[in-house]
């Protein structure tokens, strides 16, 4: 077996809520050792400008200043996290950076994760791998969802069939069978309406501990209205943009606070139980923020009809899964494994993806040469 890497992986989901960071020990095929993680929330007003930009995002040319002065405040944000980590676990070989997705249209192979690469192997004297995505989306998949690979790696003994579902700004499932078949996709809306509901309607980030949602009552003719879209009836792979179903928030604005909070959640969960499945799984497990919503979850457990648990009753760390996914995924891009698969993201065949940046190394170490690693 190849020598397993020390690498901190960096995820900055579409909840933009700040950097989640893990560190994780891998070969890109087996994880060897789960290391420490950290979140760095981003502030209120970074915050409120990203989520101004992806309104921009689809026109906005590279180069506009705003995209380029939140790109920096964010990978600085990146540096921060990578450099208290290095703190507890000393020496690190590599750089998972996902970055910040602004836009995502799989169907004009476009998706467009912001943050500098370059700034941030500088800073760190990193390698760093990002751009994840890219090479996906050109040969006509989805570009997402990329963490089933890494759901498959920790799943190797888990019973079967079993589902793992990511909660955040949008969701996303893992199924694997009792045969091995693996089907992903997004489902749907994750927390990222609701924040912006509860942002609007009380000003916090969040609704927190789905205090809202508990005091509304879901208006069940807009919850049928919502449901209603194409993409509901459509069969995995799929993916979707963190705007994709924005105008469920017009469907809602004629409700009060709570009643709108209650329709949001209840649009969350029934379209993760109408996703297509070609078995029931045994059990779901739930990872990302919105497992830390009651609501979302009670909704969850009264809708799937079957046991809906969080991931660490697998012994996972359900806020720091994404940033080691992007660890792992980094080790497979330098060695060229695949990061896309027919049956996951729609690629035309398996291929690999991401890019190096070395921007702040010099010498280049030599295992970081084709065939370095595998030596
Ligand atoms: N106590 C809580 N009550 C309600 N919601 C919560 C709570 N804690 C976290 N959340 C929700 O979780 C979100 C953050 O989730 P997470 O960190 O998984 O998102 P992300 O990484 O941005 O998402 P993505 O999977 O789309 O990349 C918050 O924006 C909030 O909506
Ligand atoms: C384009 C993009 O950034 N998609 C994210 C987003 O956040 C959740 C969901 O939508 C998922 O498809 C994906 O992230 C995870 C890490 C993935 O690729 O598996």
């Amino acid at each position: 077996m190849a020598r397993p890497l020390t690498v901190i992986g960096l995820m900055s989901g579409t909840s933009l809520d700040g950097v989640d960071a893990a560190v994780l020990r891998t070969d890109g095929v087996q994880v060897q050792e789960h290391g420490p993680s950290l979140s760095l929330s981003y502030e209120p007003a970074l915050r409120q400008r990203a989520r101004a930009l992806l309104d921009r995002a689809a026109s906005l040319s590279g180069d506009d200043p705003e995209l380029r002065a939140i790109e920096r405040a964010i990978t600085l944000r990146h540096v921060e996290a990578v450099q208290s980590l290095r703190k507890q676990v000393g020496a690190v070989d590599l750089i998972g950076f996902h970055g910040q997705t602004i836009h995502h249209a799989p169907a004009r192979h476009r998706t467009w994760q912001i943050g500098d690469a370059a700034l941030l192997s500088h800073e760190t004297n990193l390698p760093v791998v990002h751009d994840f995505r890219t090479a996906d989306v050109e040969a006509g998949g989805e570009g997402a969802p990329l963490a089933p690979w890494y759901h498959a790696a920790l799943l190797h003994d888990a019973r079967r069939p079993v589902a793992v579902l990511n909660i955040g700004g949008v969701a996303n499932v893992t199924f694997i069978g009792q045969d091995g078949q693996i089907v992903a996709c997004d489902t749907g809306p994750g927390n990222a309406l609701l924040d912006d509901w509860a942002f609007r309607h009380t000003g916090m980030a969040c609704d927190l501990n789905g205090a809202l949602a508990r005091a509304g009552v879901v208006n069940r003719a807009v919850l049928e209205q919502l449901m209603a879209a194409p993409y509901f009836s459509r069969p995995a792979p799929k993916s979707l943009d963190r705007l994709t179903f924005i105008k469920a928030l017009e469907a809602v604005s004629g409700c009060s606070a709570p009643d709108g909070a209650a329709t949001l959640t209840a649009f969350t969960v029934a379209a993760i139980a109408c996703t297509r499945l070609p078995e029931k799984p045994a059990t779901w497990f739930v990872c990302g923020g919105g497992r830390h919503n009651p609501a979302l979850m009670e909704g969850l457990r009264l809708t799937l009809e079957a046991p809906v648990e969080t991931v660490e009753n697998l012994g996972w760390n359900g806020d720091a899964l994404e940033a080691e996914c992007f660890a792992f995924l980094a080790v497979r891009a330098l060695k060229a494994l695949p990061l896309s698969a027919p049956g996951i993201t729609g690629a035309p065949d398996f291929r690999s993806g991401g890019r190096l940046t070395c921007a702040g190394l010099s010498p280049i170490p030599t295992w970081i040469r084709p065939g370095g690693l595998d030596a």
